[in-house]
């Protein structure tokens, strides 16, 4: 074996986290690693990776113990994590953004750039990435970049990478190109370990797979002993069933809230297209296709040229910073929750209402009315199962998927009347992720908002959306009523779509 975790426990305070986690590793394997938010996987990752050390029990790493090593140390033994928001060094070059840290100088202490290039071409070539070492990381794209991050890993003569969430805001086909580049280098011997909400990639790529259940593990699972059911079974602990949109919602006629006339800017060329009341409404393409910039200039935070704006039946000027849009009841939820989502250092109460202090918590002198902020937070806490001690629990002591839905919390809270849903359960365990759609499917019946919906998981976006458009060259090139389409015709009408533009 390469890796064993034997008999791990880890609290945060008093708070137990880990009981007894047991995980074995060997040469050339990939290994699943599931479960619900909060269930400890990431604590489990940091103490392997070092990055905790205060834990009981005793890490091994190739029959040595390794408790005693630092997270440097752990690296050079060849432990290494990818984490879900791998660095690059945007305005690097791609030789410079593998050798961080690690460049080649000569005597006098000079980078040698020659030496540098030179090597990373080499690098690039053994693992069969074509990319130009001169060429700067911010021109990757996300699936490039993920590459990018575990060649650099290897590198580092990592044995072991731990590959967090890889698979995040990726379509289909990035996630396949990634796969193969993970099982080309699993044949030359390296080991991996995946975290990821995603059961069927799990199933697909990984020899064994654990399960972490409240802290616990169960583990051992081979290839084909289990199937997709069974995985989510042991995830959540008794059975889940996937529901889907009533087919009578999906059909029903829907009077337009949202309409949108010739919309037109950055990567935008006259968007027409309507929103009906209590409609969810999918967008499909690939990025640069115009769906998330349209997403985007809808909140305000993509500019706008041209174009008309009509919700509920009166024109609307196009709003020009999300402060606005937030004003217009138009919210969106970012598929960035580290950047455009929550506020780490202040509580979940704090970070559901920043978006409403202004509005319906303010009262006279500009004080905030904090008895309806409790009960206001407290409603979404509930609603969306937010697992923490309290409402007054720092976000950023939260586990990334639980951290998300504190993000949905707080668009929630802003009563919206179109909400924009980007990649909105990522992170999100496959319980959680029922719970959302739940709650997508009771606002739109209940309160009869428009829901417009982007992800790169079709399968779930068919289990929501009423309709589809069809996103390509900054236009809708089609769309489609909801009506016995597959994932396959999704990607067949999608593709087609874009070829018929293109000729
Ligand atoms: N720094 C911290 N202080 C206190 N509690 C923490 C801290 N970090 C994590 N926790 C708690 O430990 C538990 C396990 O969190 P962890 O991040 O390991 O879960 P996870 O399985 O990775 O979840 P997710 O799928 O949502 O990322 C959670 O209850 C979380 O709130």
């Amino acid at each position: 074996m390469l890796l064993k975790v034997n008999h791990v426990y880890k609290s945060y305070g008093n708070k137990r986290v880990l009981f007894d986690n047991n995980l074995e590793v060997d040469h050339g394997e990939i290994h699943g690693l599931v479960g619900k938010n909060g269930a400890g996987k990431t604590t489990l990752v940091k103490i392997i990776s070092g990055v905790l050390t205060d834990y009981e029990g005793d890490v091994l790493f190739n029959d040595k113990n390794i408790n005693h090593l630092s997270v440097i140390e752990r690296q050079q033994e060849g432990i290494y994590v990818v984490p879900q928001h791998a660095a690059i060094i945007p305005e690097f070059s791609i030789a410079e953004n593998i050798f961080l840290g690690t460049w080649p100088r000569d005597r006098l202490g000079q980078v040698n750039w020659k030496e540098l290039y030179e090597n990373a071409a080499k690098a690039l070539a053994e693992y069969g990435l074509s990319y130009d070492p001169a060429m700067k990381g911010k021109k990757l794209s996300l699936v490039e970049q993920r590459k990018l991050n575990i060649v650099r890993a290897l590198f580092s003569k990592a044995k072991l990478v731990i590959l967090d969430e890889p698979t995040t805001a990726l379509s289909a086909e990035e996630r396949d190109s990634l796969f193969d580049f993970i099982e080309e280098l699993r044949k030359e011997g390296t080991s991996f370990i995946l975290i990821s909400h995603y059961l069927e990639e799990i199933l697909k790529l990984c020899d064994t797979i654990t399960v972490n259940r409240d802290g616990q593990c169960y583990t051992g699972y081979k290839k084909g002993e289990v199937d997709e059911e069974t995985l989510s079974t042991l995830i959540v602990g008794k059975n889940i069933e996937l529901s889907s949109r009533p087919e009578e919602e999906r059909m029903k006629n829907k009077e337009p809230l949202l309409v949108c006339e010739n919309i037109s800017g950055k990567g935008m060329q006259g968007i027409s297209f309507k929103a009906g009341k209590g409609e969810v409404l999918g967008l499909v393409g690939f990025p640069g296709s115009g769906a998330r910039e349209l997403a985007r200039a809808l909140s305000g935070l993509h500019p706008v040229s041209a174009g008309r704006i009509k919700l509920n039946g009166s024109e609307i000027p196009t709003p020009k910073n999300p402060a606005q849009a937030v004003r217009q009841r138009i919210i969106y939820v970012s598929y960035d929750r580290h950047k455009e989502g929550v506020v780490q250092l202040l509580s979940i109460k704090k970070n559901i209402s920043l978006s409403i202090l202004e509005s319906s918590l303010k009262r006279m002198f500009g004080f905030i009315d904090e008895r309806q902020e409790d009960k206001n937070a407290r409603e979404y806490f509930e609603k969306l199962n937010i697992l923490a001690a309290s409402v007054n629990e720092a976000v950023g002591q939260l586990s990334g998927g639980n951290q998300q839905k504190v993000v949905l919390s707080k668009a929630l809270s802003c009563q919206p009347e179109v909400l924009i849903l980007d990649e909105p359960t990522v992170g999100i365990d496959v319980k959680s992720r029922e719970e959302i759609l739940a709650l997508i499917h009771e606002l739109t019946k209940v309160r009869g908002l428009s829901v417009l919906y982007l992800t790169n998981d079709y399968n779930e976006l068919l289990r929501i959306a009423d309709r589809l458009l069809f996103f390509d060259r900054g236009k809708v090139v089609t769309e489609r009523a909801n009506l016995n389409l597959t994932t396959d015709e999704v990607i067949r009408i999608r593709d087609e779509a874009k070829e018929g533009e293109a000729s």
